[in-house]
């Protein structure tokens, strides 16, 4: 049971492939049933557990855990209403020695085990089914997903049933693209992987925790790195995006704009176009309460033309041409809204979709969320899970988005500044708890980094 940071995320055929690549079918399933046993065994303590089994590969794995964990002493029932029909699934019934219940008359148990459907789910559960798999999970006190959660769709994270809200869901091999993308991700609770010997690659991982650049006894506030914030009509959410910059550990801040006030830190001066001229600028960060007025096309135009790096953010998101070439390294950071202002309607999963909008863009996409998805145009793509729900208020994009540039401008190549800011950002929101304002989140980068 190991938790998912830095996993591959595995699609239904991907998956398929890597299980065919590995030889036995049988012996997989065996394998995934002993290592549910194991898991479930050890989550159930000494309770009672009810495993309800579907007709495929899912309810297989479910019926040799039912008989691995009774052989361990456990207290099982099983539960299910199709006869299998997968020749492996047949098999492992037939070795399950014990009564099987009817769904719709089953008692509860204290722990649940749903093996009804995995990735092989191709369309909504029958009603009564779904009615039962609720009436069960509610009465539990622990419910745990063998694979996924039965009802949501593997590949998009879309829910054609929408499942109980499961307190653990036990990953077979890899994560699967529904066990980090909303809504299913959700309803899945704690996911924890079970290795069962099956090798997983692909270039779509879980955002893992990232190497920072830190200051060595040589480093002095430009090899820090050196952060420009463009401001415009909004002098808040800039100066929101210059502190968090200085918080992530920008050596040196710069806020182009109006307004004046602490941190003392940061160093201010007005726009003029030659504002940018500084070589030892790292990054320059754009867009936050940029907003729409006279001038500001003419400042991301600049921004763009200075040829330093770059994270285009909120209102430059919305002036901006994705398909005219830029020669600098872009980091896009837009929210859904801004994602099909920019791209239009999205095609297949949120990571589909943001590494489809990467490659147009040539530019790193940080496409922003409950389920945020990071896309370099080469491919690779970095999903963020378990972000605070009180990320959304006001501000913490500007924050987002002065970490990013702090991470740009200390070295990091963009793909992985993005990564850094995203894991950042998530960390300091765990620290702050609940109902905190983007003031806060800025503030807490600095015990988080
Ligand atoms: N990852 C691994 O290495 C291993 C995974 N295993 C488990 O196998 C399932 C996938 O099995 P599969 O048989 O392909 O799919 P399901 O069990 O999810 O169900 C398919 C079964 O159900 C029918 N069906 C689909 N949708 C519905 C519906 N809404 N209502 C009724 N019936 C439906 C479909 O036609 C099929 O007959 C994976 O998740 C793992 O749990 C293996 O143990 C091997 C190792
Ligand atoms: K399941």
């Amino acid at each position: 049971m190991t938790p998912i940071d830095g996993y591959p995320i595995l699609t239904t055929a991907a998956m398929r492939a890597a299980e065919e690549a590995c030889g036995d079918p049988a012996m997989l399933m065996e394998r995934a049933g002993a290592a549910v046993a194991a898991a479930v065994g050890r989550l159930a303590g000494g309770s009672a557990i009810l495993i309800l089994c579907g007709p495929g590969n899912n309810g297989g794995d479910g019926y040799v855990a039912a008989r691995l964990m009774t052989a361990a002493g456990h207290a099982v029932r099983v539960a299910a209403d199709d006869e299998p029909r997968s020749a492996l699934a047949i098999d492992a019934r037939r070795r399950w020695t014990g009564p099987v219940e009817p769904l719709g008359t089953a008692l509860p148990a204290p722990i649940l085990v749903d093996a009804l459907f995995g990735t092989g789910l191709t369309r909504p559960l029958e009603n009564r089914t779904a009615a039962a798999l609720h009436r069960l999970a509610d009465a539990a006190s622990l419910r745990i997903a063998i694979d996924l959660p039965s009802g949501v769709a593997t590949d998009d994270g879309t829910v054609p049933t929408m499942p109980p809200r499961f307190d653990v869901t036990l990953a077979l091999a890899a994560p699967k693209p529904a066990h980090l993308l909303q809504p299913a991700a959700r309803q899945a609770g704690r996911v924890r992987v079970l290795d069962i010997g099956v090798p997983v690659t692909g270039d779509a991982h879980v955002l893992a925790r990232p190497v920072l650049p830190d200051p060595g006894p040589e480093s002095h506030k430009y090899s820090r790195g050196m952060v420009a914030v463009v401001g415009g009509d909004m002098a808040g959410a800039a100066e929101l995006a210059s502190l968090a910059a200085m918080r992530a550990g920008a050596g040196y801040v710069l806020y182009l704009g109006e307004g004046q006030g602490p941190p003392h830190g940061l160093v201010r001066r007005r726009w003029s176009p030659d504002a940018l001229d500084d070589p030892r600028i790292g990054a320059v960060v754009i867009g936050p309460g940029l907003g729409r007025g006279d001038g500001t096309g003419a400042r991301l135009a600049t921004a763009i033309g200075s040829g330093h790096e770059l994270v285009i953010d909120g209102d430059a998101l919305r002036l901006l041409d994705v398909d005219a070439p830029r020669t600098a390294t872009t980091i896009l950071t837009p929210h859904a809204g801004e994602f099909a202002h920019l791209f239009g309607k999205a095609w297949g999963s949120k990571i589909d979709a943001t590494r489809m909008a990467a490659r147009r863009a040539d530019a790193v996409i940080v496409h922003k969320g409950a389920d945020t998805v990071i896309a370099a145009p080469d491919g690779r793509v970095a999903v963020s899970a378990g972000s605070s729900d009180w990320l959304s208020a006001a501000g913490t994009g500007d924050v987002l988005a002065g970490a990013a540039g702090a991470m740009l401008a200390a070295g990091l190549p963009p793909f992985e500044a993005a990564g850094a800011a995203v894991w950042l950002h998530r960390a300091a929101a765990a620290v702050c708890g609940r109902s905190f304002i983007a003031d806060d989140l800025a503030a807490a980068l600095s015990r988080v980094r």
